[in-house]
Parts: C-alpha cells; sequence; structure tokens
C-alpha cells in the first residue's frame, strides 16, 4: 500500500477528440500495466455503445503505479467521467474523488468549446489543472498558439506545459511527471471513522455490485459492516481491492486517500447511489459527504415491444438493466394501440436513447416508444393533485382547477461573443432572464428560469449548434410553475392513437401540432385509402394533413434491369413491412414514432 504522499487522483479532461482516450491508454502502457498487443484499443471506454457514440456514459476507474525520476513508486488513479450534461451529475462525483486534472489541448486546434466546459467544471472542484498539448506529431500542430490561447482564454499558466504526441507516445513521461509534481497527495485520516465517495458502481452477476470509491477518511477491511450513509443499507464487506487495468486486485485493507472497490453481495446499485457516503456501521463519521443528489428522472416515455407477446421479454431486459442503471425507472402501463409496456423515467434524452438502445442491441428488442413528457403536476377542482407522466392520465378539462410544470435552473457559460444567440434562444423557449455574470474578461454565465419541457428535447444540441458549440450548459430542478397546459391528441383516419397524444404550453401546442401532423404525413406509407392525419385539443382540429391513397411503388426509381438491386429494394419493403404497426385502421411504421420523437430536428 502506497503512503498518502505518494497518491495521485486525477482525471482527464479535454474537448471531443483532443486525444483523451489516446493519452490514457499511453499512460496505461508507460506505466507497464499493459502490453501493448494485450490492449483493445481504448480500455476505459468498455462499453461498446459508448464507443461508438464516442462518449463516455459510466465513469470507470484504473490505477497505475509509476516510478518517478525522484526514485519513489507512486499510486495513479486515473478516474474517467462521462462527458455529456445527462451525466453531469456523475461527472461531478468523479470530479469530487480526484485532487488533479489533466487538460489536453489539441496544439493544431487550440482551445475549443469543452475545453473550457470540461476545465471550469474542475475548478469548481478546486482541482489542480495541469494543461498538456498534444498531436505535437501534426505538420498543423502549433503548440505554442495554444499555449497563448490557455493562458489568455482560461488563465491557466502553461507556457512550460508538456508538448506531447499521445499517438507516437511522445513526452509522456513528462505528463506523468507533472501530475506526480504538481496535482496535490490526498489528505485525510485513515484512523478516522470511514468515510468514503461512491463514484460509481456496476452489476456484477457473480459478485453482486462492486462498488467504485474514493475513501476521504479511514480505512475499510473485509468483514467490516459498512453502511450507505443516504440509502440507510448495511451490508458486509466481502472484498475489496484496487482497480487495475485488467481486472480488480483485492487487498486486505484500504485506506483514507486511496480509489478502489468493494463487494457486498449486493443484489441491487439502487443501495449503493453515485454521491452517497460510505461509513462505518459500528463508529460512523459523523458527517455525509456534501453533494449527494438523490436520482431524479426528468424524462418519462412509453416503451413498448413491437411484437406484443415480447412484453416478459422487455420486463426482464428492463431489470436487468436497472441492476446496474440506479438512475432508470419504469412501471407497467398499457395503451390503446401498442398493448402493455412499461413508462420509464430517465436522467434526460441521451439517457433515453442509450437505454434504448441497448434494449434493442443487448437483448435483441423491436420497441416502439412514445413521446417523451416531463411530470406535470395538475389540480382538480375537487381539491386533489394528480402528477401525470402519461398524457394518457390527463384529466378531463373540465375537471382541472389550474396545472403546473416543472422548472429548471438553467446555468449557461459561453463566451461572451455568443450571447446575442443564446438569449433569443432561452426567450423563444420561455425562458425567464435571471442574471449575467462575467467570469473574466471573455467569459460570461447567465441564469435562466426555464420550463424543464423546453429544454429537454434539443436544446442541448441547439445551444451547441448556436454557440460553436463553445457554451456549457447545467441545469437543475427549481421547483413547479402554473402553467397554461393543453392535451394535444394525434388522430389517424378519425381515431386518437394514444401514443402519439401529448401535452404542451399552449402557446407551442400549434406549431408542435403542425409538424407532427407534416412528420406524420411524410412516414406514414400510402395505403389504399386516404388517411386524414389531425392534431385536435378536445374536439376541436386545430392541425390536419392528409395522406393520399396509393401503393408505393417501390421500385419505380429503379431503371435498368439489375434484378439484384431491384430484390434488394423489395427485400426492404418487406422488412417496411414487418414492421408496421396497426394502429385500429392505419399502418404506421415504427420509423414514424421514432420521427415524430425527434420532431424538433
Ligand atoms: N496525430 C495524432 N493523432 C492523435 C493524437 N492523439 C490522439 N489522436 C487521434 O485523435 C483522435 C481522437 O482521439 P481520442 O483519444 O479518441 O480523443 P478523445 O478526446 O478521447 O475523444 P472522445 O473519446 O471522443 O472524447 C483519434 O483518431 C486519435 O488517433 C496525437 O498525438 N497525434
Amino acid at each position: 500500500m502506497a503512503k498518502q504522499e505518494n497518491i495521485r487522483n486525477f482525471s482527464i479532461i479535454a474537448h471531443i477528440d483532443h486525444g483523451k482516450s489516446t493519452l490514457a491508454d499511453r499512460l496505461l502502457e508507460t506505466c507497464g500495466a499493459v502490453a501493448q498487443r494485450q490492449m483493445s484499443d481504448q480500455l476505459l471506454d468498455n462499453m461498446d455503445l459508448e464507443r461508438e457514440r464516442g462518449i463516455t456514459i459510466k465513469a470507470r476507474a484504473v490505477r497505475l503505479t509509476y516510478r518517478a525520476q525522484d526514485g519513489e513508486d507512486y499510486e495513479l488513479n486515473l478516474i474517467d467521467t462521462p462527458g455529456h450534461v445527462d451525466f453531469n451529475y456523475e461527472v461531478s462525483r468523479s470530479l469530487a474523488a480526484c485532487e488533479g486534472a489533466v487538460l489536453v489541448v489539441d496544439s493544431t486546434q487550440g482551445v475549443e468549446a469543452q475545453t473550457l466546459a470540461n476545465t471550469y467544471l474542475a475548478m469548481e472542484h478546486d482541482l489542480e489543472i495541469l494543461p498538456v498539448f498534444n498531436k505535437i506529431d501534426l505538420p498543423a500542430a502549433d503548440p505554442a498558439r495554444a499555449k497563448q490561447e490557455v493562458e489568455d482564454i482560461i488563465g491557466l499558466p502553461a507556457l512550460d506545459a508538456p508538448e506531447i504526441s499521445a499517438k507516437m507516445g511522445i513526452n509522456i513521461d513528462a505528463v506523468l511527471e507533472d501530475i506526480v509534481k504538481n496535482v496535490p497527495p490526498p489528505t485525510g485520516d485513515p484512523e478516522a471513522p470511514l468515510k468514503a465517495l461512491i463514484f460509481d458502481s456496476q452489476y456484477d452477476s457473480y459478485r453482486g455490485v462492486i462498488v467504485y470509491m474514493r475513501l476521504m477518511e479511514g480505512s475499510v477491511r473485509p468483514g467490516q459492516q459498512v453502511k450507505m450513509m443516504a440509502s440507510g443499507a448495511v451490508y458486509q464487506v466481502v472484498e475489496c481491492g484496487h482497480l487495475l487495468p485488467l481486472g480488480m486486485e483485492p487487498c486486505e485493507r484500504l485506506s483514507a486517500g486511496e480509489v478502489g472497490y468493494f463487494t457486498a453481495s449486493i443484489k441491487n446499485v439502487k443501495d449503493t447511489r453515485v454521491g452517497d457516503t460510505v461509513t462505518d456501521a459500528a463508529s460512523p463519521t459523523a458527517e455525509a459527504l456534501p453533494g449527494y443528489r438523490p436520482v431524479q428522472p426528468m424524462v418519462y416515455c412509453g416503451i413498448y415491444t413491437e411484437d406484443g407477446s415480447k412484453y416478459p421479454d422487455l420486463r426482464d431486459a428492463l431489470e436487468k438493466l436497472q441492476l446496474n442503471d440506479a438512475s432508470l425507472s419504469f412501471e407497467p402501463e398499457s395503451s390503446v394501440a401498442l398493448g402493455f409496456g412499461f413508462r420509464c423515467g430517465f436522467l434526460g434524452m441521451l439517457h433515453m436513447e442509450v437505454i434504448q438502445e441497448r434494449l434493442e442491441r443487448e437483448f435483441d428488442l423491436d420497441l416502439v416508444t412514445t413521446l417523451p413528457s416531463v411530470i406535470y403536476h395538475v389540480y382538480k377542482t375537487d381539491g386533489t393533485m394528480v402528477a401525470v407522466d402519461n398524457p394518457h392520465n390527463y384529466p378531463d378539462p373540465a375537471t382541472i382547477e389550474r396545472a403546473e410544470e416543472p422548472y429548471v435552473k438553467v446555468n449557461i457559460i459561453a463566451p461572451n461573443e455568443f450571447v446575442g444567440n443564446i438569449m433569443p434562444m432561452c426567450q423563444d423557449r420561455r425562458g425567464e432572464f435571471k442574471d449575467m455574470q462575467y467570469l473574466d474578461t471573455n467569459l460570461v454565465e447567465l441564469h435562466y428560469q426555464m420550463p424543464l419541457n423546453e429544454i429537454i428535447y434539443d436544446f442541448f444540441d441547439a445551444l451547441k449548434a448556436n454557440t460553436k458549440g463553445y457554451a456549457s450548459l447545467d441545469y437543475e430542478l427549481s421547483g413547479y410553475r402554473p402553467s397554461e397546459l393543453v392535451k394535444v391528441d394525434m388522430k389517424l383516419n378519425g381515431e386518437a392513437v394514444d401514443a402519439l397524444s401529448f401535452i404542451a404550453h399552449r402557446d407551442k401546442a400549434y406549431p408542435r401540432a403542425r409538424r407532427l401532423c407534416e412528420k406524420l404525413k411524410e412516414n406514414i406509407p400510402r395505403q389504399l385509402f386516404e388517411i386524414p392525419v389531425q392534431a385536435a385539443i378536445g374536439g376541436r382540429v386545430i392541425a390536419r394533413e392528409t395522406v393520399k391513397a396509393m401503393r408505393k411503388d417501390v421500385l419505380a426509381k429503379c431503371y435498368g434491369g439489375d434484378i439484384t438491386r431491384k430484390k434488394k429494394l423489395l427485400e426492404k419493403q418487406k422488412e417496411g413491412k414487418k414492421k408496421m404497426r396497426s394502429l385500429g385502421t392505419v399502418q404506421i411504421p415504427t420509423e414514424a414514432f421514432l420521427a415524430v420523437l425527434k420532431l424538433d430536428e
């Protein structure tokens, strides 16, 4: 076990593609952790989906041993962080487990959006930030200019920072020396009562939940009774140890300053929430670590299987995913159009998409999902309140006294040149401007109160697009406010399709209904009869389109006689047919649902 002064806990932060994962691999390799040929390309991102989407969904940690130039052996704990606003809370807990952050800057690009956003996050946690300038092997590299940018824009000393090529393995030692010299060692009394921060956990079918933690004070050993302070769960530790690149290494004891794991035959990650404090059950620490936040699903949608008989498979799959993902919630619901399914709660849209993709890929399910929604509070004239997370349950307007929708406190940080783009965007989404602060001459922080409903769908993407990616976004629920809500029903051939109805603010209902009608028209294949597509509030139709009758001839565009191409098109049509869903008299392809889901794109 390393002495506390020889431990360094850090994470790597960077703008996308600046070389974070490549540097992580190189650090692992330099520390002799992994022989090159054993290394699958990027070890830290270990879920397929993560790799494909180029994002890191779950935080992971790894311990490296480095013999520094001073002759001492150091224990370096690298904690990986996810990179999307949906997972901001997980990022904040991972950073809270570190004392320093290596900031990778691509020398051909200089400071970019996430360079700034991530640096700001790291600063909030008082981390020592060490810039390194990557990709110096490229002819376009201009590390001097990139350094100047870091000094001018971020205000970090950078002139003497390492210039490296993570890809070619140039100057990697300089990064390691920098970490050893400049990241402060952890402090914390190993003899005090146990106080450890959970920054991640993972379900393993043999050992139960593996809890990843950073020990702040005290120590943990097998046999010890530990308590999670927020969930109240008490368990006996079965095993504790370090997280090595190629697996876990059990040890006798972990103590203050270290990063490691423990197992305790825990059946469900619900007991080991990210951000919770682990303490000794017999002699607990006086106070939990600050910053714990219970999980709060922000977005709900209904998930159904295309083939209704797969409902039990869907339930099993959701249960399995939930074992590993405490932020996923679900309960059974049913729809006239779609049959039996589940109402699921997510942290945000990306989280929702990731879960949907995992269900389809890992569990081989074909899904139909309904429009996502937030939770509305509807107060009825009889004095009761209904929490509505599904438009289907929206009470009859005649019985409604008032309705409220969730608002969030939005915090946007961006260079001041983009303020002119950001403000109209927020106003357009019913945002209420609170204040604006200059963080330095160039950087501003804007505060808004906004309806959650307006930001969950596409606000993050729109914000990025309007600020060349430079803005960062953070939001938290601030409460409920009265709102003029309406429920809009979508009707196909005169029949309401419950899975497509939605709740919206009165001002937004019309444009949304119109776009939805258009999208449906585009995506519903022509059939043998004409189909009116209507949107209605109560009995009043507010938008209408028509899908003309006619069978779509997929071969029409196929001139010439290439039979294989024709076959392919016919195959495709057959495939399409299989995916149709019969809604009353109308067949809707799954893609139509997906297309309307992405309405705002
Ligand atoms: N020429 C050159 N290319 C590099 C270097 N470091 C990384 N790259 C390349 O840059 C691309 C992005 O590198 P990653 O390590 O995946 O970047 P990242 O910051 O982890 O990106 P995300 O995981 O998407 O956030 C890859 O194609 C790397 O091969 C370098 O030093 N030189």
